[in-house]
C-alpha cells in the first residue's frame, strides 16, 4: 500500500528541524469536530505566531488550512513570542476574549519555559476552542497504523517505527506503562507484515501458572502425565508461521525462560513429555510495562527480544493527541455527546498514570453524566474511581485487624476502588493491603498490574522519583503515597537508582 508522505502545515520546506524544534499548535477541541486534529507548525527562529478568528491556517496532512474561525475566537490576535532560548511568551489580545491556559483564566502575558512548552500547554480561546502548544521534532505525516491514533511526533515516530518493523519479520520488544497502546501495536505489526492472513495468537505471560507454563507455550505429548491421554499443541506450535504476542514478557515463570530463549534462537523447543524436538517460525512480539533489565530476568533471553525495541510514550507526554483520541474512543460509544471545553481542557491537563485506557473509562463515565444531564469536572470523573463502591461488600480492614481468620474473598469481586483503597490506608504495602482486602499476595500483584491508577514503580521516571523523595524528605511511604506506587518495589528502585 501507498501512503502519501507528509504534508507541510507551513511553509516551513528548508527547515533544520533536526536540531530545532517546530512550535506547533494542535486543536484539541473545537465545535466542528471535524477540525480536531488539525495543526499549524510554526516556525523554529524567534518569528512572532499571530492567532486570531482568521489566522495562521491549521491543517491536517494533505488537506486544504483553515483559520480557527469560530465567532468566540477575537479578531485581535494572540501573539505567540519565542525567544532565542525557546522561551515562549503568550501576549494576549486586546480584546474581551476569556484565555485560559492549563484551564485557568489569565489577563496578562504568561511565560512558558522550553521545559513547560515541552509538557504541552493546554491554551483555551473563548471557552470554547481548546489548543496545545508543544515542540514537533518532525514535521505532521500521514502515516496510518490500524487503531493507533495521534498527531504529535512521537505518536507518528511510533507509527514509523512499526510500520518499518512490521514486514522485517524481526521479533520486536514493545516497553511502556499500563494501557499506553502495547497490545494495540502487536496487532499492527501483525496486521502490517506478511504473516497477516494467518491468526495473531496472543498469550498473557503473568496469568500462566508456574506448573502449566511449559505446558501452555510448548504442548504436551500424548501421555505425558495422567491427565493428558492424548496430545497437546502449545502456542508456539498454534503460531508457527505466524505471530505470537507474549504480553507481560516481564511475568514469564523462571522454568520457561530457558525454553523461550531457546525457541527464540533456533526455533527448536521439545513439548513437555516428548523424546523429540519440534519447530516453530513463531514471529515473536513481545510486551512489558516493567524495566527489564533492572528486573529479575533472563537477560540472554532480554537480548533475543529485544531484535527492535519501541517504546510507546506515556499519554502525558503527548498532550497534543488526547483530542483526536476522545474523538476516536467517544466514536467507538453510542451517544456521542460532545463534551464541554472545560473538561476537555482538564482532562488534557491531567497526567493519566493509566493512560488511554483510563482516558477511555472516563470518557465512558463522563458520557454517562452527560447523558444524566450531570456536567461532570475532571474530579468528578476521576473521584469516582477513587471512591469505594456504595454497596462495597466489605470494607478493607483497619491495619492490624485480624483478617486472616476472616474468610478468603474473590479478588475478581474487588473494585479498583476498593484495591486503591486498601493500599492508601495500609501505607502502600502490598501484604498490609492484601490481608485487609483477605486475597493472597500474588493475587493483589495481579490486581495492581491491571490497576488504572497504581503504578508500577519500575516504569516511573527517575526524575518523577527523584522530586518525590526530596518532597517527601526520603520517606518512602509518604513517596509511595505522592507517587501511588506500592512501598516496597519504590523502595527498591530506589535502591538501584541511588545505591548506598
Ligand atoms: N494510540 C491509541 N489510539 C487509540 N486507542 C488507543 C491508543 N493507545 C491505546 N489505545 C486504547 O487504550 C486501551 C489500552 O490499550 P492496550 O491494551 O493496547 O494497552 P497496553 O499498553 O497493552 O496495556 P497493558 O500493559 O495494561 O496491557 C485500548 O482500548 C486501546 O484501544
Amino acid at each position: 500500500m501507498i501512503y502519501s508522505d507528509y504534508t507541510l502545515t507551513s511553509p516551513l520546506s528548508d527547515l533544520d528541524h533536526a536540531t530545532a524544534p517546530l512550535l506547533a499548535v494542535t486543536i484539541l477541541w473545537h465545535p466542528d469536530p471535524a477540525r480536531i486534529g488539525e495543526q499549524f507548525v510554526g516556525g523554529t527562529g524567534s518569528d512572532t505566531i499571530e492567532l486570531n478568528r482568521y489566522a495562521p491556517l491549521f491543517m491536517r496532512p494533505g488537506s486544504e488550512g483553515l483559520p480557527l474561525g469560530h465567532g468566540g475566537i477575537s479578531r485581535q490576535p494572540l501573539r505567540l513570542v519565542r525567544d532565542a532560548h525557546d522561551t515562549l511568551t503568550l501576549a494576549l489580545p486586546a480584546s474581551s476574549m476569556v484565555v485560559e491556559v492549563g484551564g485557568r483564566v489569565v489577563k496578562d502575558a504568561v511565560r512558558l519555559t522550553a521545559a513547560q512548552v515541552a509538557e504541552g500547554q493546554v491554551l483555551t480561546l473563548g471557552r470554547a476552542v481548546v489548543l496545545c502548544l508543544h515542540w514537533m521534532d518532525r514535521l505532521p505525516k500521514h502515516n496510518p497504523v490500524p487503531g493507533l491514533h495521534g498527531v504529535g511526533s512521537a505518536s507518528i515516530g511510533v507509527r514509523d517505527q512499526l510500520r518499518m518493523v512490521a514486514p522485517s519479520g524481526l521479533p520486536v520488544l514493545l516497553l511502556g506503562e499500563t494501557g499506553t497502546g502495547k497490545e494495540i501495536a502487536a496487532r499492527a505489526i501483525h496486521a502490517l507484515s506478511s504473516r497477516a492472513a494467518a491468526p495473531l495468537v496472543t498469550v498473557n505471560m503473568a496469568a500462566l501458572g508456574e506448573a502449566t507454563a511449559a505446558a501452555e507455550l510448548f504442548g504436551v505429548e500424548a501421555g505425558a502425565h495422567a491427565g493428558e491421554p492424548a496430545a497437546r499443541d502449545g502456542v508456539f506450535a498454534q503460531a508457527d508461521r505466524a505471530t505470537l504476542f507474549l504480553d507481560e514478557i516481564g511475568n514469564a515463570p523462571a522454568a520457561v525462560q530457558p525454553m523461550l530463549l531457546r525457541v527464540l534462537e533456533g526455533g527448536d523447543y521439545r513439548p513437555v513429555g516428548a523424546a523429540q524436538d519440534r519447530r516453530s517460525s513463531a514471529r515473536v512480539v513481545a510486551a512489558s510495562d516493567q524495566d527489564l533489565e533492572a528486573a529479575v530476568f533472563n537477560q540472554a533471553l532480554l537480548h533475543r527480544l529485544e531484535g527492535f525495541v519501541i517504546r510507546m510514550p506515556p499519554l502525558r507526554t503527548r498532550r497534543e493527541d488526547i483530542g483526536v483520541l476522545i474523538v476516536d474512543l467517544l466514536g467507538q460509544q453510542e451517544g456521542n455527546a460532545g463534551l464541554p471545553a472545560a473538561l476537555v481542557a482538564e482532562l488534557a491537563c491531567w497526567d493519566w498514570p493509566g493512560n488511554v485506557r483510563q482516558l477511555s473509562h472516563v470518557l465512558q463515565r463522563a458520557v454517562l453524566m452527560l447523558g444524566e444531564g450531570v456536567v461532570p469536572t475532571l474530579d468528578d470523573l476521576v473521584r469516582t474511581q477513587r471512591q469505594p463502591p456504595e454497596e462495597a461488600p466489605a470494607p478493607p480492614a483497619p491495619r492490624g485487624e485480624a483478617a486472616d481468620a476472616a474468610p478468603r474473598r474473590r479478588p475478581s469481586a474487588l473494585s479498583d476502588g476498593d484495591v486503591l483503597d486498601a493500599m492508601a490506608a495500609h501505607d502502600w504495602n502490598i501484604q498490609a493491603a492484601a490481608q485487609a482486602l483477605r486475597i493472597s499476595r500474588p493475587s493483589l500483584y495481579k490486581l495492581l498490574e491491571d490497576h488504572p491508577v497504581i503504578r508500577r514503580a519500575e516504569t516511573i521516571p527517575e526524575n518523577d522519583i527523584a522530586r518525590a523523595m526530596e518532597a517527601c524528605g526520603g520517606d518512602v511511604e509518604r513517596c509511595a503515597a505522592t507517587l501511588k506506587t506500592p512501598a516496597e518495589a519504590l523502595r527498591r528502585r530506589w535502591r538501584l537508582l541511588r545505591p548506598g
